[in-house]
């Protein structure tokens, strides 16, 4: 049934290419754990349908200088001798058409596609120094889970790409841990896309599709832009409560209510705030599925654990257990509390608010089962 769908996709992007002109360009901005994985299928889409894209994908790599083979050594150059992300994606090999470029204005100017995949506590900067350098034209896809928030109000990240870049920007996101994505182990994603009319005809669901199909990689297009780009941000709260119940050596049945209520404000949050489809966090992987994989298996997940066991602050934790990698759950139950504060609805979402008291106002994480 896939294959049958995915022939037609590819029966009809071949079609769509060859009339379009010029080859599209992609650009990945970003090359951490997540980016570097998304530059590889990138790569690998890029040199499957050189009728659609240009085969050479730009990968910014904020430049650092690493000890590798006995010397220090800037990670763009081992990158681009060994196609391997030394520091944040060890042991996999990107294509080689996959070029880690330290220049962030160059990968903007030369991009028609640029997918954005940072923390998001580096959006907003990265924003301003790209300020004047972005193609006419071109689209975005933002991979970032996290939101903006300024405490009356919250924005998706796709939102302030939008608004700082003047890029139309759709939003990726799915039960996608990049370690086993970027070994091709198999996972569904979902990618929030609805341009309007105003939007180059060129980058059609079809195409956007393309960049990012693989065999162990399935894509769904949906058009709830907010609801896929909430699920992957909302996730990560509740993914820190997972790990607080694990920390606490509680069990499975404990763990999986933390879940279902954590689904349960997800969905409410986006429903209030966004008017999002309440379908989308439990029919689509960005939704229900990124919330199971994280809440088993990921960062925050991880963290969390140690910190009951340690009772160490977060951002210690992310710097001793990470080495680079960057954390999200904390840090957005931290700005979602600001703001369900400022509008007076904290007690609408008490595992949300559970969760910011433990990391940040040293409520016992005992108590978590208490206020839910
Ligand atoms: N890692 C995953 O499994 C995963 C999966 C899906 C989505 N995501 C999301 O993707 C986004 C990016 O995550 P990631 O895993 O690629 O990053 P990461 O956690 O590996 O963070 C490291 C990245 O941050 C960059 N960085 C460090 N300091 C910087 C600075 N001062 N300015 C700019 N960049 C700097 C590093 O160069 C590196 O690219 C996040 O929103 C994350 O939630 C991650
Ligand atoms: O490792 P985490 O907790 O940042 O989660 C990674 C991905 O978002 C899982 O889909």
């Amino acid at each position: 049934m896939a294959s049958k769908a995915f022939s037609k996709l590819n029966a009809l992007t071949s079609t769509l290419g060859k009339a379009a002109g010029k080859p599209i360009r992609i650009g990945v901005m970003g090359s951490g754990n997540w980016g570097t994985a998304i530059a590889k299928i990138c790569g690998e889409n890029a040199r499957e349908h050189p009728e659609i894209f240009d085969t050479q994908v730009h990968m910014w790599m904020y430049e650092e200088t690493v000890p590798y083979q006995g010397e220090q050594r800037k990670l763009t150059e081992i990158f681009n001798s060994t196609h391997e992300n030394v520091k944040y994606l060890r042991g996999v090999r990107c294509p080689s058409n996959v070029y880690a470029n330290p220049d962030v204005r160059d990968v903007s100017s030369r991009s028609d596609i640029l997918v954005w995949v940072v923390p998001h506590q580096f959006v907003e900067r990265i924003c301003h120094q790209i300020n004047g350098s972005v193609k006419s034209g071109s689209v975005a896809i933002s991979c970032i889970k996290g939101v903006s928030v300024q405490e009356e109000s919250v924005s998706l990240f796709s939102d302030v790409i939008q608004k700082h870049t003047g890029m139309y920007c759709g939003v990726l996101s799915g039960a996608n841990i990049a370690n086993e994505v970027a070994r091709e182990k198999f996972c569904e994603t979902t990618i929030g896309y609805d341009p309007d009319d105003t939007v180059n005809p060129r980058f059609t669901p079809e195409v956007i599709s393309a960049l990012f199909y693989r065999p162990y990689f399935r894509v769904q297009m949906v058009k709830d832009v907010a609801g896929v780009a909430l699920g992957g941000a909302l996730k990560n709260i509740v993914a820190v409560g997972a790990g607080i119940v694990d920390g606490l050596g509680l069990g499975d049945n404990t763990k999986s209510a933390v879940m279902r209520i954590g689904l349960m404000e997800m969905q409410n949050f986006g429903h209030v705030f966004f008017n999002c489809d309440r379908l989308t966090m439990v029919e689509q992987s960005c939704g229900v599925a990124d919330l199971i994989t994280s809440c088993l298996g990921g960062r925050n997940h991880h963290c969390a654990v140690a910190f009951v066991q340690t009772r160490k602050p977060m951002h210690v934790l992310e710097k001793e257990l990470l080495n680079g990698q960057k954390l999200q759950g904390a840090a957005t139950a931290k700005e979602v509390h600001a703001f369900l504060r400022h509008h007076n609805r904290v007690h609408e979402f008490p595992l949300f608010t559970a969760i910011y008291r433990i990391v940040y106002e040293g409520m016992p994480p005992e108590d978590l089962i208490n206020v839910i």
